[in-house]
């Protein structure tokens, strides 16, 4: 019964968390041991909600809800739908932009590549929010206590051309560790080939893999995965599932209820939050704290409907200001990525799952020891900054902005993958990809009316910035070297066909990117963490919400920007961080 659908009366807890997503439940589960937590969450359970497809690696990655194409197939029990403004800057187009509504949030419908950013990226938060406890070595326990790593089993692994290199002790690995972190049992052939390309361009294997502060080179990279059975880890059935066993703990989860405002008392204390479900409206009252994690669209928006943020923005639609703060919903950051195309002749995982003779035997290897093409999950991905002869045509500006990112910090993370290439003729569609770490362009997210039902306006700015089309179009032209390497001559079929061979000239360049760039889901940083005074600042750096007391925001909307690379690990590290702060007393 510490699992409930809905709110069907008030109710008080120490503290109530908003959002049973990533960061929301290790927040909740590490309170739970001490105190009485509720966490009230508007979707379900995605075992029941999405079949395998949270649970088995491989179809995590081929749903077709994840779709960035306006016309997408929906899935409106996993997803919330978002769709942003037409980007001005990008082909006018309307972005669907995924986000987990369900348990575990997006930890149960990512990617699942789990690596850490930069030295110098956590040196410039901690220098950004005035608190040096933010540098990689003293963050380094709260990762490690994250996560637990199994070595990659090389016999169920099989994949001699994806060796790993790694740091074995990048986790914890105590029974204490709730989030598994390893290896996929399966590499296709179209990766391992694809991947020589980017050794062969001067992007070298990393020697430790991406957990040890450095961004540079290749890597074969661990996902969230639990190495015993090939089953995804979310904070669900990790961070959860751990505090559920223990008695003791005090813990409810309220599925299938919205949160719809934060109440404040009259000196501002967060005393509660109205909750919507089937069973009606309550408030569940919060003695000690409230802490929201609704994630990067969604935490802005219920702050703005709190009476939190721009006073215009408030006051527009009527709502009392509980605390004036304009960077609320603002400065957010996003990476966006783009590909070039070829047939190759190796088969991607896909080419084994055609026919139900296919399906029938990698269902078999998948059920009997987690290996197979069902297991396929995290692959390569490789990091760099452009090399001199790329930088020529960049502008003064675009150069000044790049110097301005800490020395560690890439510009381009490059990613191989393959599809079955059926509908273009060829056996496998091979895709090397540039996606951009070092975005200038900055979106914003606000509300269309004081009802919650109404989704946020989301305009994620894309391209708004010249300097990010410049740094593309040299990471396209990049990728065609890649392309073009020794390493792929003999599996490459046919001509480029994305872009395409007519597309050559800077400008063309730049049009492809504006009409075909799609986002990898790392948008971050629109209730960002700052200095006191620093009124484009929401939270500080323990995460308190600037003007009110008894409310934190706990989630991939307060890093200062985004980190390079791929944030979930950093935002279970930020969640565990922010718990030891509360568990504190800070
Ligand atoms: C498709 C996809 C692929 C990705 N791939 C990777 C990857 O491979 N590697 C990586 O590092 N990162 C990846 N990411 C990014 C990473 O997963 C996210 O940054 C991270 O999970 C965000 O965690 P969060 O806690 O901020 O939000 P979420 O995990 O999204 O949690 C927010 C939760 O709040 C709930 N909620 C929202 N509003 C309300 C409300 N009013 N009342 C109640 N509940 C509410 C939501 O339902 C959700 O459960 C990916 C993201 C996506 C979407």
């Amino acid at each position: 019964q510490r699992i409930q659908s809905g709110v069907s009366t008030k109710a008080s807890f120490d503290y109530v968390v908003i959002g049973g997503g990533t960061a929301g439940l290790v927040v909740a589960s590490r309170l739970a041991e001490f105190a009485s937590v509720a966490v009230i969450e508007a979707g379900g359970l995605y075992e029941v909600d999405n079949g395998n497809a949270s649970t088995v690696p491989y179809l995590g990655i081929t749903m077709p809800f994840l779709a960035a194409d306006e016309n997408y197939t929906p899935n409106s029990l996993m997803d919330w739908d978002l769709l942003s403004t037409p980007q001005v800057a990008a082909g006018n187009r309307r972005v669907h932009y995924a986000q987990g509504k369900t348990l575990g949030g997006s930890s149960a419908i990512n990617s699942i590549g789990y690596h850490r950013a930069t030295k110098g990226a956590y040196k410039r938060w901690a220098d950004l929010v005035n608190d040096q406890s933010y540098t990689f070595d003293r963050i380094l326990p709260y990762f490690k206590r994250s996560c637990a790593l199994t070595p990659p089993d090389p016999k169920r692994r099989n994949a001699p051309n994806a060796t790993v290199k790694f740091d074995p002790f990048a986790c914890g690995n105590t029974p204490d560790n709730p989030l598994q972190v390893s290896w996929s049992h399966f590499v296709d052939a179209a990766r391992t080939w694809l991947a020589l390309a980017l050794p062969a361009i001067g992007q070298p294997l990393s020697s430790k893999g991406f957990n040890g502060g450095e961004l540079k080179g290749g890597a074969w990279i661990p996902g969230t995965v639990d190495a015993k059975d090939s089953t995804r880890s979310t904070s669900k059935n990790s961070y959860l599932r751990r505090i559920l066993e223990k008695k003791k703990a005090q813990i409810t989860i309220y599925l299938h209820s919205r949160a719809t405002k934060i109440v404040f008392n009259d000196s501002k204390r967060a005393t509660g939050v109205v909750v919507s479900s089937a069973q009606g409206e309550h408030v569940i009252s919060a003695k000690k704290e409230v802490i929201l994690s609704a994630g990067v669209f969604l935490s802005p928006q219920l702050l703005m409907l709190s009476g939190i943020g721009p006073a215009k923005t408030l006051s527009d639609f009527s709502i009392n200001i509980t605390s004036d703060l304009p960077g609320v919903g603002q400065n957010l950051w996003d990476q966006i990525f783009v590909g070039v195309t070829h047939g190759i002749s190796p088969p991607a995982s896909g080419a084994y799952l055609v026919s139900p003779e296919q399906k029938a035997i990698a269902l078999e290897q998948y059920n009997a020891n987690g290996t197979g093409p069902y297991s396929t999950g995290t692959g390569y991905m490789s990091f760099e900054k452009l090399p001199a002869q790329y930088r020529t045509n960049f502008s003064p500006r675009t150069a000044t902005l790049l110097s301005q990112f800490p020395a560690d910090w890439p510009e381009i993370e490059n990613v191989p993958v393959g599809f079955p290439g059926g509908a273009f003729g060829v056996t496998t569609v091979g895709a090397l990809s540039a996606i951009l770490q070092t975005p200038s362009s900055r979106g914003n997210v606000t509300i269309r009316s004081a009802n919650i039902a109404d989704a946020p306006v989301i305009n994620l700015g894309w391209l708004t910035d010249e300097a990010d089309g410049e740094i593309l179009v040299a990471a396209l032209k990049r990728v065609r070297e890649a392309w073009a390497s020794p390493a792929l001559a003999n599996i490459t079929v046919g001509p480029e066909l994305f872009p395409g061979s007519a597309v050559t000239s800077d400008a063309a360049i730049l049009n492809y990117i504006k009409n075909n760039a799609a986002s990898i889901w790392h948008a971050s940083a629109t209730c960002k963490m700052g200095k006191a005074g620093d009124r484009s600042a929401v939270v500080d750096s323990k995460a308190r919400v600037f003007g009110v007391k008894g409310l934190r925001v706990v989630d991939n909307s307060i890093p200062p920007f985004s980190l390079p690379g791929h944030p979930q690990a950093s935002v279970y590290m930020l969640a565990e961080k922010i718990a030891d702060d509360i568990l504190k007393g800070r």
